[in-house]
């Protein structure tokens, strides 16, 4: 179109912290990015279940990333900054300096990481209270979200940190506070992982049936009392000090923030389906899944009105598109499943060498090697006497069960790369059925889901998304931009931005259609008896628990 390229052009930054690395991008109004840049992030694993980061190389590393991807452009051309990042909750003292949230006293390390499972005996007590606002987590709470680690730091490190503590953050609202110095919260993090309502705010009496009356008491000044939909526009924008840090002007608009999967959503759902023949198309939005599959995998579904999914979080108003109920599943551990069953293997020296002799990624050799093994039939029959349970970290959904570990039947003496290939292959497909059994979990209360939308690093692997198709039997989305949970980071900064009216017309805008990947529905009973062994192991565990339990 003549004279186009002469318009000024908008742009926002969308800055996305998963567990292992901070990326940033450069995106256009249209959702396309034009410069992306990333790098990992410290964690420590002090003992078994305890994981912990440090705030301050997260926020090094969003200054990093971010100088790298606005180079080279007018910076007067962006108009809008957003955050996502992953739960996980970050402690500073009264003065916003960190904490320790360690026994060796370590301040750099101040947040427990969402997959921490340190406060199990906290969230079992807080799981007999039966109290109503359980209702809103699928009926269980998980080892994951904030109250059972708040009060795991009140009973574990009363002197060094509870009583020196000024401010607790999910992460997502830490770095929207380190950009504009305004410590509102985003309703999103609130919502999902600290029992806040939308409706009916902080619930005292939750607080001081679980022991954490101290909240109540300061009026929830160090939990978030001041709460804003994701995003809004947080007070003037980027301070001059964080503007200088992350190479941007200061004053920018700075989004209200998301947490990670829930950007990842924003990234993907809203995408206009049309001519793809898709069985999404003239239905409504509700009819999609967003699943955002990275070191974990979470399962985003919404709807017009509160659907109850026992073992399935929410239903969380306005949380990721408002005016919607979102009911989030999961998996805690898909990406990090699949990296510890291959690097663990004694194979893995040889296909590390043999990738890097090609120059391929390790999963791009092993997909390959299966491709060459299968013979005449789909590669998916390679597992035909191989079965993974995959909740090697518990169940998050649909059984919320963390006692539950992983299983494998079917080992044999070898130790080759066809062997290490086949039990990646199985672990693939173990995270599929965990999607399908969660997927069946929300069909039964409620949901109408017919079309998978993956995102995250796992949705670049072409074997996990074929197994996620083939498995639940659905046709699954990628869309145009790979880095989808950065284009849904973008988007709020577009939204605070004031370019758009809203997010829904933002997510209309933004997120794009580039693939799809329809399920082989020929193999459809080989994976449905696949499943029914899949729910066999299961209840074997169980079994197993109970007689080793008996007298
Ligand atoms: N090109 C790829 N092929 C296969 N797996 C990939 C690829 N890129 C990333 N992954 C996998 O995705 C997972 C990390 O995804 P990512 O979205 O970066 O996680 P997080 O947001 O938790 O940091 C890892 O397990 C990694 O092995
Ligand atoms: O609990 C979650 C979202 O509600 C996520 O699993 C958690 O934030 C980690 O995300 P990722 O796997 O992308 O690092």
């Amino acid at each position: 179109m003549p004279g186009r390229d002469r318009e000024p052009r908008s742009y926002y930054v969308g800055v996305d912290v998963g567990t292992g690395s901070v990326r940033a991008a450069l995106v256009d109004q249209r959702g396309i990015l034009l410069a992306f840049a990333d790098q990992p992030i410290n964690q420590w694993e002090p003992q078994f279940n305890h994981h912990e980061q440090s705030s301050e190389d997260i926020w090094a590393a969003c200054c990093v990333v971010t100088k790298q991807v606005v180079q080279g452009i007018d910076v007067n051309q962006i108009r809008g900054l957003g955050f996502d990042a992953t739960c996980s909750l970050v402690v500073l003292d009264k003065q916003f300096r960190p904490l320790p949230v360690n026994h060796e006293g370590d301040p750099h390390r101040n947040i427990i990481m969402w997959l921490d499972h340190r406060a199990v005996s906290q969230v079992h007590r807080i799981n007999e209270t039966k109290h109503s606002v359980l209702q809103c987590v699928g009926g269980v709470m998980s080892v994951e979200m904030q109250a059972p680690k708040l009060l795991w730091l009140k009973e574990n490190m009363r002197e060094t940190c509870w009583d020196k503590a000024g401010h607790f953050f999910d992460l997502p609202d830490f770095l929207s506070w380190k950009a504009t110095g305004v410590s509102a919260r985003s309703l999103c993090s609130l919502v999902c992982k600290w029992t806040y309502s939308a409706e009916k705010g902080w619930d005292d009496s939750f607080w001081k049936m679980i022991g954490l009356e101290d909240f109540v008491a300061d009026n929830y000044s160090k939990i978030g009392n001041q709460v804003l939909p994701p995003g809004a526009s947080l007070g003037h924008g980027l301070t001059p000090e964080a503007a200088k840090d992350l190479g941007l002007p200061a004053g920018i608009a700075v989004a209200a923030s998301l947490i990670d999967a829930h950007a990842g959503g924003l990234g993907v759902i809203g995408a206009d389906v049309r001519g793809y023949g898709l069985a999404c198309e003239g239905q409504p939005v509700t009819s999609r899944l967003a699943v955002i599959c990275g070191t974990s995998s979470c399962h985003m579904g919404i709807s017009k009105d509160p659907i109850f999914v026992p073992g399935v979080w929410g239903p969380y108003f306005s949380a990721m598109v408002p005016g919607f109920w979102l009911n989030e599943g999961g998996q805690s551990v898909t990406g990090k499943l699949i990296d510890h069953m291959v690097q663990g293997h004694a194979a893995f020296p040889e296909l590390q060498a043999k990738a890097t002799a090609r120059c391929q990624s390790i999963y791009a050799y092993l997909n390959s090697h299966l491709d060459l093994i299968k013979k005449a039939r789909p590669v998916g029959f390679l597992t035909v006497d191989l079965h993974v349970w995959p909740d090697f970290h518990g169940n998050r959904s649909p059984l919320a069960d963390l006692t539950l570990k992983g299983m494998v039947t079917g080992l044999k003496l070898s130790q080759d790369l066809d062997d290490l290939a086949i039990l990646y292959l199985a672990t693939v497909q173990a995270i599929a059925f965990g999607t399908r059994l969660i997927i069946e979990a929300m069909e039964a209360a409620g949901h109408s889901i017919s079309t998978l939308f993956l995102c995250g690093g796992l949705s670049k692997n072409p074997l996990f998304v074929q197994m996620h198709a083939d498995i639940t039997g659905m046709p699954v989305v990628l869309s145009q931009e790979v880095e989808s949970v950065l284009v849904g980071a973008a988007i709020l900064g577009a939204c605070a931005s004031g370019d758009f009216a809203s997010v829904q017309e933002a997510m209309a805008r933004m997120s794009k259609v580039g693939k799809v990947v329809l399920p082989r529905l020929e193999d459809k009973r080989y994976y449905d008896k696949k499943y029914q062994v899949f729910l066999k192991l299961v209840e074997h565990q169980k079994e197993y628990a109970a007689i080793m339990k008996g007298d």
